[in-house]
């Protein structure tokens, strides 16, 4: 089914600064999130994603800057007055009303004709898959099927815009992987704009068409889950998303695609000028991911063209699909390298040095601090 595009509105954040007694904990965001997606903001704890949240929902004022909902400024609109809806970790349920009720609530308190809350309510919780459940109370059902009451009393509304807040953060880990699942889902289904916050870039990356990553207030990048994964712009973005080995190193030629680095351990490497954050100087942090190395056999070619640097195996932990090994450059550094189980290699000894080799494409480069 193809949601109808009326269901799609976007939302526009510019330069909005939020301080709370002096201190900013929202430092002047400018984000556009566009009608039918489903957005992350993704951050570590306290990097201002909740607050942006109640900015966008109007629990809060921004102290700057401005919030628009389809072109329309509503940064200083109550909260009731915009066609917005927000989901919490906590369900917030009644919990002496059955989950018909609790999903009728605010259809009720507008006054709509019964029939016509009837059908919303009943449209809202199958689409939760929830019809099996109406006549029992909030006491009676599984912190996943809350979350869902939670989700189909927000959607009822017909907001322009869902907003998440942590919604899955009361959940197991397996509860999590399959309401992550249904989300998206459902999301796709009524084709309303999502606008999801977590501090899990798992959960980011798996659920978002595009996510913002934030960081002490400001975003640090945004793009789509490859984008940030394979280009992060930045050394936190490049952390915060996954592993990645950070080696330092000096631009020592610069052509119209390509960049040639020197590393710290004398290693020449190249990558895709592209791979390059404009204004960069010639001090840099190449990056590779744990997974983009291929440990060359004793007797094996790299393929032409790809990058190549010795390091010396130590520990490794096996994972099934594959072993990860804490690995060392020759300057000491520690590197994570994984090794896909494809059957095909033995084992490393700890203490072996081996030659790793990756494809120039897979480079990126950031800003040295
Ligand atoms: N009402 C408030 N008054 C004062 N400081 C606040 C208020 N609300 C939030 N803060 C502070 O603002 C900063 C950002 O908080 P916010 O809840 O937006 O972060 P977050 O990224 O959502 O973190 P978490 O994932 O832990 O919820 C924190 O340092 C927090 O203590």
């Amino acid at each position: 089914m193809t949601p109808p595009s009326s269901n799609r509105h976007d939302v526009r954040l510019e330069n909005v600064i939020k301080q709370f007694g002096g201190l900013t904990v929202v430092d002047n965001i400018s984000l556009t999130v566009k009608g039918g997606e489903f957005f992350s903001l993704l951050g570590p704890s306290g990097c201002g994603k909740s607050t942006t949240l109640s900015m966008i929902g109007g629990f809060e004022n921004p102290t700057s800057g401005a919030i628009y909902l389809d072109g329309e400024d509503v940064s200083r609109q109550q909260p009731y007055k915009r066609d917005v809806n927000t989901v919490f970790q906590s369900y917030a349920l009644f919990p002496h009303l059955d989950i018909f009720e609790n999903v009728a609530f605010g259809l009720r308190r507008k006054g709509l004709p019964k029939a016509e809350i009837e059908s919303r309510v009943k449209e809202m919780l199958d689409l939760v898959d929830l019809t099996k459940f109406t006549r029992r109370k909030p006491g009676q059902i599984s912190g996943g099927q809350a979350q869902r009451v939670a989700l189909a009393r927000a959607l009822v509304n017909r907001p322009k815009l869902l907003l998440l807040d942590e919604p899955l953060g009361a959940l197991d880990l397996k509860l999590r992987k399959q309401m992550q699942i249904e989300l998206k889902r459902i999301q796709s289904e009524i084709g309303i704009t999502f606008l999801f916050v977590t501090h899990d870039q798992e959960e980011a990356m798996a659920m978002s068409d595009r996510l913002a990553v934030m960081n002490n207030g400001k975003i640090e990048q945004v793009g789509t889950p490859a984008e940030v994964y394979d280009h992060p712009a930045t050394e936190f973005v490049a952390s915060f998303l996954g592993a990645s080995n950070l080696i330092p190193g000096t631009i020592v030629q610069r052509k119209a695609d390509t960049v040639q680095v020197k590393l710290e351990d004398g290693a020449l490497v190249t990558l895709p000028a592209a791979a390059l954050q404009p204004g960069t100087g010639n001090d840099v942090k190449i990056g590779v991911r744990p997974e983009k190395f291929h440990v060359l056999a004793p007797a094996e070619n790299a393929e032409p063209g790809w990058n190549m640097i010795e390091a010396k195996a130590g520990v490794s932990v096996y994972l099934g699909v594959s072993r990860q090994y804490m690995m060392e450059s020759k300057t000491g550094r520690p590197l994570s390298v994984y090794a896909q189980n494809s059957g095909r290699s033995e084992d490393l000894a700890h203490g072996e040095t081996v030659r790793l080799a990756w494809n120039p494409a897979h480079t990126f480069a950031v800003k040295a601090n």
